[in-house]
């Protein structure tokens, strides 16, 4: 047999001891204190408590009290999710590619627009291969020739996805808005006022103390901001409170009728979505406990600043320039985030060998020895991959050594539902729950990428999986997962 299979067959030894290194300890101890006390017998052990002073029994009971009692009150809350829910897209919204490059052929006449023969020509070759199915969905305000692109439609379309999303949730919940105490909204590219915040107190008549935030311009990973902020809201507030979170992108008034490439692309992935999620100090009828938020940024360097900036091209059309380095520059990101979470996560074999690796490498120098790529599968039973592309998909399962099982839900809720931004994290969610595939106990890692540059990810454990779970998926999770070539042939 060889080394390597050796080795292999000799991992899940290691992963036991070292993972269960307290209990390999202490098994050992505590047989030889027993054997010890047995050796000592009863009237010698009771002469010696005896000869304890109340100093000692001070110490040994009222120390350990005291800073077991101080940190259950200094410790972080638990924060739980009560339950989510997506804006399910509705038929009637369906742009089959045929449909979409036909709309932009004849945009091309419209007045101003630049978009032409040559963009469609590109725009197919990108859908081809985009890993997008037929039945993603536009606002309706897109199936307009020339689309409308203005706020009175751009409203309409926040409206239809967060309020469906919103009554979806609190059906399923029970919980009344009354009873919302802190409101998180997330869209990056529209933000109109008054804001989607107070459009979601007006419209379900929330509290006058309702606290809240909408956070814009903070891209595709801003769902994850957004579950943090909450999070650290229901620090500060009594027991039992509540957060609402919404994550949403408005596609309506960011239709690019330009003809820059990099332009184009967005045209092509961002499809209509939203979720609303439900947070709680409580844990009554909360369905996951969020166990971390790790938030990182590479915004400092100028090449992750600028890879995904709206702007406007040289004929002043405005869109979204996705840089073609953005693999490169979300593959450092990635790196930064699992650097930071893998110690709250990874289980301690994963760690020592990792830090062995490290160490190796300072030590003999890093041409040798390849850095070790802690194996996440130990850590997370469940992935959440932002569906911002194939390649971001492909990406990530690269980097990360995952199996097409581990990125089944990011690609099919692609697919699906396109690229929904900070929501498509909660269509992933809910297509492993459609599944089946969620158990009690399972954990689920998000990883959210997105402008700035930003990745941003959030460690869950099932507590209570759904029952009837379809949500989103409700009328198209038998035909899922699907084949997805690299290149689609009509
Ligand atoms: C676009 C793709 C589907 C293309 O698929 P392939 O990789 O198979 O094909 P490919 O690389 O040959 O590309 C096909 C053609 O598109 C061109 N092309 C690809 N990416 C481009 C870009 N960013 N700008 C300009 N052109 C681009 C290539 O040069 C090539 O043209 P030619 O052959 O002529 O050279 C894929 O690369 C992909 O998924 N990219 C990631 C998309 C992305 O950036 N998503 C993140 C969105 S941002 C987000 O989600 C977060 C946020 O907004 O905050």
């Amino acid at each position: 047999m060889s080394s390597a299979a050796q080795l292999k067959r000799l991992k899940p030894v290691y992963q036991c001891v070292v993972n269960n290194f307290l209990l390999v300890l202490a098994v050992p101890l505590a047989v030889a204190g027993v054997v010890s006390l047995a050796r000592v017998g009863p009237e010698e052990l009771l002469a010696k408590l005896q000869a304890l002073r109340p100093v000692h029994v001070f110490l040994a009971v009222f120390l350990p009290a005291a800073a077991a009692t101080l940190y259950l009150m200094m410790r972080p809350r638990a924060v739980y999710l009560v339950d989510y829910a997506c804006f399910r897209t509705k038929a009637s919204g369906r742009v089959p590619f045929g449909t979409f490059l036909e709309h932009a052929k004849l945009v091309t006449f419209i007045e101003g627009a630049s978009i032409d023969e040559r963009s469609v020509r590109f725009m197919t070759r990108l859908l081809e291969r985009s890993g997008l199915g037929e039945e993603t969905c536009l606002p309706p305000a897109h199936h307009y020739i020339p689309p409308f692109r203005n706020l009175e439609a751009s409203r309409e379309e926040v409206e239809l996805v967060i309020f469906s999303a919103i009554d979806d949730l609190l059906a399923k919940t029970g919980v009344k808005p009354e009873a919302v105490d802190f409101l998180v909204v997330n869209c990056s590219l529209f933000a109109p006022v008054p804001s989607f915040a107070d459009m979601i107190i007006h419209r379900y008549g929330m509290r006058s103390d309702v606290r809240n935030v909408h956070l814009s311009g903070m891209g595709c990973s801003a769902g994850l901001v957004s579950v943090g902020l909450a999070r650290n809201f229901l620090q500060t507030a009594p027991r039992g409170s509540t957060a609402l979170v919404v994550s949403t992108e408005t596609i309506t008034p960011n239709y690019y009728v330009g003809k820059e490439r990099a332009m184009l692309l967005p045209n092509c992935l961002f499809r209509m979505g939203g979720a609303a999620a439900l947070l709680s100090t409580s844990p009554a009828k909360a369905r996951f406990r969020l166990s971390r938020v790790v938030r990182t940024l590479t915004g400092a360097q100028d090449g992750a600043y600028r890879c995904v900036y709206q702007e406007e091209d040289e004929e002043g059309h405005r869109g979204i320039n996705l840089n073609k380095d953005l693999m490169t520059i979300a593959g450092d990101a990635l790196k930064a985030n699992i650097t930071a979470i893998g110690p709250l996560v990874l289980p301690a074999s994963e760690q020592l060998l990792f830090a062995l690796s490290f160490i190796a490498r300072r030590v003999f120098g890093s041409k040798g020895i390849k850095p070790y790529l802690p194996d996440f599968r130990m850590a997370f039973e469940h992935f959440c991959i932002h569906a911002g592309g194939r390649a971001v998909i492909d990406e990530l399962q690269k980097s990360l050594n995952l199996s097409d099982e581990h990125v089944e839900a990011s690609r099919m809720a692609l697919h699906r539902f396109g690229n929904t931004s900070s929501s498509s994290l909660w269509y992933e969610l809910a297509y492993i729950e459609a599944k089946g595939r969620m158990r009690k106990g399972d954990r689920v890692w998000m990883i959210g990428f997105g402008s700035g540059f930003k990745c941003n990810s959030a460690a869950w454990e099932c507590i209570e999986p759904a029952r009837d779970a379809q949500g989103p998926w409700a009328e198209c999770i038998s035909r899922y997962p699907v084949d997805i070539p690299d290149v689609l042939k009509h």
